[in-house]
């Protein structure tokens, strides 16, 4: 199939990659020409495993970019894959969604057969109909309704696995108002749909919308219950990462996304709890839940640095920061809990000296005056404290012996070596 997708970003690039892999005519429209111009270089423009090779394979056969939206007429569907930020209220912004659909809609004015619009993009219930839809249509010519037909097909793929969440889904979910799109989806996503493990959804646009608010909402709200689980297990003096191991041998409760700590950051899941908050109040209904959700993980950042201060004077230490990207294997730096660390600890007044396997200079972007290391070992030397933020691989076989004091405090449960420290403290264990 010939497949359009606006917006290349960490979806948008990920997905054409795949798309392409899987057999498809795939074009990249995306406003920033170095992604344009590094997808036709073969180039991927974001680290994600397995996405490097694939652009390479594929760029300049199956696989173009482009700033023009032009292209889209040389396709049969088109994925919108924008950026659904949170506005200053927490609320859902629509304004780049807006933007890239009228766009598309005068792009589209110049194509006389059938075209079917994808909302990708994750946004609340209403919005591919109620805005998308309309600003396309009326950016379009007139009889625009009859020729173009909208979508939505959520995404869960997770950063740093994207590749192989997408191409091995649990689940595909084709939020659809005819038969026509459904068969289209179908056919899109049919190489994807012959595994036996993924399951496919078919249900109607405004339950797809909300299905992926319910599932981030879902994951977001068992990590802040963990961590408040592990703050509490901590005041026992318990070890909450064996109480919850043992809990989610309980299969109604399952053992993945059991990792108390820092708690959870990213692109995602702050911005969509938050727009289901706001989106919630606006129809009239309290989400005490979800507030608490969010409270429970803005408070794991403090909590950290308060445990280093009871083993640390802050005001004038030397403290390193190791891992910076919001979860391993990413340079994704949105929202990460380690940039809050870093804010306690310099507020505090400590000098920060940061270290991250691919992350430094998306920090640095933010942190222009931030000291950083080459390695995680040059990181801690002459450090009179440490903190463990994200848990890469690798950071389980440090050697702390450079420290001045060999003080650490962990926010993610990394399988250290702790018998050389000083102090080893875990946030909720
Ligand atoms: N990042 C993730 O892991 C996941 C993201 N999502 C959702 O997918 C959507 C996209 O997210 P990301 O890919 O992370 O965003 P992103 O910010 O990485 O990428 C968006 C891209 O759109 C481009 N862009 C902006 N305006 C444009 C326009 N008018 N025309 C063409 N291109 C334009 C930007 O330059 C950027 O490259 C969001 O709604 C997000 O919530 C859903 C599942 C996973
Ligand atoms: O909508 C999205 O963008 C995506 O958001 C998350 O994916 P992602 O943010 O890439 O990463 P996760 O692996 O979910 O981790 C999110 C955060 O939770 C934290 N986490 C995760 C698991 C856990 O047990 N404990 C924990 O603190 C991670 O460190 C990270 O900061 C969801 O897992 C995806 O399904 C979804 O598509």
């Amino acid at each position: 199939m010939q497949i359009s997708i606006i917006g290349s970003g960490y979806v948008g690039t990920t997905i054409a990659a795949c798309l392409a892999d899987v057999g498809h005519d795939v074009i990249n429209v995306e406003i920033d020409e170095d992604i344009v111009e590094s997808i036709n270089a073969g180039t991927a423009p974001i680290h994600e495993p397995g996405l490097q090779e694939r652009i390479a394979e594929h760029a300049g056969s199956r696989l173009r970019a482009t700033t023009d939206y032009d292209a889209v007429r040389e396709t049969d569907v088109t994925f919108l894959c924008l950026p659904t930020p949170q506005a200053d209220d927490g609320s859902l912004d629509l304004a780049v969604m807006e933007a890239g659909a009228e766009s598309l809609g005068e792009a589209l004015a110049e194509k006389s057969d059938d075209h079917l619009v994808v909302v990708k993009s994750t946004v609340l219930p209403g919005t591919t109909e109620e805005v998308v839809a309309p600003t396309v249509v009326d950016a379009a010519d007139s009889g625009a309704d009859e020729r173009i037909s909208f979508a939505m097909n959520p995404e869960f793929l997770r950063m740093s696995t994207a590749v192989t969440d997408f191409l091995e889904p649990d689940k595909v979910v084709f939020g659809t108002a005819n038969d026509a799109a459904t068969a289209t989806l179908r056919e899109v996503y049919a190489p994807i749909l012959e595994r036996e493990e993924t399951d496919l959804v078919e249900t109607d646009i405004r339950e797809a919308e909300l299905i992926k608010y319910a599932n981030n909402a879902f994951l977001a709200s068992k990590i802040s219950l963990v961590n408040e689980l592990g703050n509490v297990a901590k005041e026992y003096g318990a070890d909450a990462y064996e109480v919850l191991e043992a809990v989610g041998l309980d299969d109604r409760i399952s053992k993945r996304f059991m990792r108390s700590g820092l708690g959870w950051g990213g692109s995602c899941f702050p911005k969509d709890v938050n727009a289901l908050r706001a989106g919630a109040r606006e129809q009239g209904y309290e989400p005490e839940l979800l507030d608490a959700v969010v409270a429970v993980n803005d408070r794991q950042p403090r909590r950290l640095v308060d445990a280093l201060a009871e083993h640390v004077p802050l005001e004038g230490a030397r403290i390193a920061v190791l891992g910076l990207s919001f979860k391993p294997n990413t340079d994704d730096i949105r929202k990460s809990r380690s940039l809050d660390v870093i804010d306690h600890l310099r507020a505090a007044g400590a000098a920060v000296v940061a270290y991250d396997p691919v992350a430094m200079d998306n920090v640095r972007e933010r942190y222009p005056d931030l000291e950083y290391a080459d390695t995680a070992e040059s990181a801690l030397e002459g450090a009179d404290g440490a903190v463990l933020a994200t848990d890469w691989d690798g950071f389980d076989d440090l050697s702390f012996d450079g420290m001045a004091r060999r003080v650490v405090v962990d926010g993610r449960r990394i399988d250290i070596d702790a018998d050389e420290l000083e102090v080893y403290d875990g946030l909720t264990w």
